[in-house]
């Protein structure tokens, strides 16, 4: 039987490693304009030409062999053949961003030494020609000693040269296990810039033209407002462009409610169709065309280079709370959902700054809590202008940013007791300025929409299932004259938790809601739309869970509805990952317990204050 080859694709972060492992074996592995996308380990299969197929890893960029953070240290282990039941190394594809030549090129002198068949990826070419940075491959090799294969990962350029390198370098014996010895950074970097020299030269053209951007877009008075002014309009279009879309699936999910109580006799099977899973699962599927709105937004940021300068706008205001400027990615990775945020914390060297991070990563707004938000918002704040602005994308751009401030408060107090300890300095690299590539955006935005239709096809269509059940049962005795539901185990529940919730202006609904909503937040939404469904506060489905909690809920409740959300503590995913990353039970434990006091007390206060202002 032949035998598997092991290739690893190492290099610098941001070099296109991702993109060119997709590329190479067909996968779908997250790729991002910024350093530290990839955090783990990936396999993929790569069919050589000469017939032989070889495993493929990809692996998260390091700059050197010495690890300073978690995720470049599995990049170690992996050269080095000390990862447990993983086979060791045949060869390495150095990665290399042409752009970028002089800092990249180090790393592959350092690698070179360890003995293992070296191939490099001189990448991005089409970039460094948008630049005028022309680069003499063929002298390249000469100078270092080792094959030199130009490619443009995304445009799948020059990986057939590469096939035939690699497959030119791996031995039928694998070979030794490489043995780690110091190597003298400075000497290195010295030689680097020296063959650089030799084999490049540049117009300068490209540098100019993104200085003027920076100098808009990092400008200390300037910048702010430009990355105000687009999250503005960001919040803008997340509300008024998906109104029509949102519009069509909540008719097409009424048309379907309705054909099937044409056909369907009255009964058990219709209530668990129609206000089980079609009024639950479809109260959160409606919010699809925002998310998706959302998600494109930040995709195009992430890609276009601009994401990493509103980092360092950030970043004074960060180091103020004594928050690493590392942070900022893992942080905005948890605007999609807090667990790739915290798993992306892998980047943060410092323990205690990972470990602030991760506590506060669920405070970033999670696309899990739009549903919650968008439906709260339809229904109580009305929809016009102020100004230029809608009132609607106002509110949920406050919502948001309730949410980071509470993170900075959070991690303010968390460093001075918890966490305790000196704040490093920012240090980033400022990705290049690219267009966003359609099809990276195209297949950001399908894993959104798989990953958000799949949990609403199976936890929150389980959950939602259980639920109806819950609501139904007991059904009310004949001489019943109160709602069924409050006959129902649903009622039971939310009357004996109602006396915690009932000083924040909570009802049962709500509290009943708020307990499977552990599994995940959407099913809050999809747990009230069952219940409401249910107690049929007005017959016509069609109206949908936005009419029957304007009329079932005082504004003062949904407020504070809303400020629970901005802290809420439920996310069993969220806590299980915490558990895993920080390898104890205790940060979890504590990550539940203050975000849930946090969460009491904003509705508490939201509620009691609009109260009194006699809203
Ligand atoms: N124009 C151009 N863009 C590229 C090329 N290769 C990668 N990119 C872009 O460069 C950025 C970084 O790519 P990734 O593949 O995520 O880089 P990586 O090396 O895996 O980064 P880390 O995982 O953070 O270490 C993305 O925006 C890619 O679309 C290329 O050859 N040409
Ligand atoms: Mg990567």
């Amino acid at each position: 039987m032949s035998r598997t080859p092991v290739v690893a694709l190492v290099g610098n972060p941001n070099a296109g490693k991702t993109s060119l492992f997709n590329a190479l074996t067909g996968s779908r592995q997250k790729v991002g304009n910024y350093p530290g996308v990839t955090v783990e380990r990936k396999a993929g299969r790569l069919a050589l030409p000469d017939g032989r197929v070889c495993d493929l890893i990809d692996l998260p960029g390091t700059y050197s062999l010495t690890p300073r953070s978690p995720d470049e240290a599995v990049t170690r282990d992996a050269i080095f053949g000390r990862i447990a039941g993983e086979k060791p190394l045949d060869a390495i594809v150095a990665v290399i961003d042409a752009t970028n030549l002089r800092n990249h090129l180090r790393f592959v002198l350092e690698l070179k030494p360890l003995g293992l068949p070296l191939v490099v990826a001189l990448n991005m070419v089409d970039l460094a020609a948008r630049d005028g940075i022309v680069i003499d491959a063929a002298r390249l090799s000469a100078l270092i000693g080792l094959p030199v294969v130009e490619t443009v990962a995304v445009r799948k350029r020059g990986l057939d040269a590469l096939g035939r390198a690699l497959a030119a370098d791996i031995g039928d014996t694998p070979p030794a296990l490489p043995i780690a010895a110091a190597s003298d950074l400075k000497a290195l970097q010295k030689q680097a810039r020296q063959i650089c020299a030799a084999v490049e030269t540049s117009t300068g053209a490209a540098r100019r033209w993104s200085q003027r951007i920076d100098a808009v877009a990092l400008h200390p008075v300037a910048g702010p407002l430009l990355l105000a002014a687009i999250l503005f309009f960001m919040f803008q279009a997340v509300f008024s462009w998906a109104e029509a879309p949102m519009g069509w699936i909540e008719a097409g999910i009424a048309a379907l409610q309705a054909d099937l109580a044409q056909r369907l006799p009255d009964g058990v099977l219709l209530s668990l169709i129609n206000d089980g899973v079609l009024a639950g699962v479809g109260a959160v599927v409606v919010f699809l065309p925002q998310i998706l709105i959302l998600f494109a937004f930040i995709i195009a940021l992430e890609q276009s280079g601009y994401m990493t300068r509103a980092a360092f706008l950030m970043d004074r205001l960060m180091a103020r709370v004594g928050l690493n400027g590392r942070a900022f990615i893992p942080l905005l990775s948890s605007f999609a959902c807090a667990i790739p945020g915290i798993m992306a914390t892998r980047t943060i060297d410092s323990p205690r700054d990972r470990l602030t991070t991760i506590l506060i990563a669920p405070l970033m707004t999670c696309s899990a809590r739009l549903p919650v938000y968008a439906v709260v918002i339809g229904a109580f704040i009305p929809a016009r202008d102020v100004g230029p602005f809608g009132l609607q994308g106002l509110v949920l751009f406050a919502l948001y940013l309730a949410g980071i401030l509470g993170a900075l408060v959070a991690a303010f107090a968390l460093r001075r007791t918890v966490t305790k300890g000196a704040a490093p300095p920012f240090l980033m690299e400022m990705p290049k300025y690219q267009w966003p590539a359609g099809r990276d955006m195209a297949l950001g935005l399908y894993g959104r929409a798989t990953a958000f239709l799949q949990r609403a096809g199976t936890i929150i269509l389980a959950s939602t299932i259980v639920l109806w059940g819950l609501a139904s049962w007991p059904q009310p005795p004949a001489d019943g004259n109160r709602p069924a539901i409050e006959y129902s185990l649903a009622g039971k529940i939310g009357e004996a938790l109602e006396p915690i919730f009932a000083p924040i202006g909570f009802n049962k609904e709500i509290v009943f809601a708020l307990v499977p909503g552990m599994a995940a937040r959407e099913v809050a939404v999809s747990a009230l739309g069952t219940v409401y469904a249910l107690q049929g506060v007005d017959e016509e489905h069609a109206d949908g869970l936005i009419a029957q909690l304007r009329a079932a809920w005082p504004l003062p409740t949904a407020l504070a509805f809303l400020a629970w959300f901005v802290f809420a503590p439920q996310c069993i995913s969220t806590l299980a990952i915490t558990r895993r990353e920080t390898a104890s039970w205790r940060w979890p434990i504590f990550m539940f317990s203050y975000l849930f006091a946090a969460a009491y007390v904003a509705a508490g206060l939201t509620y009691h204050l609009a109260v009194a202002a006699g809203l």
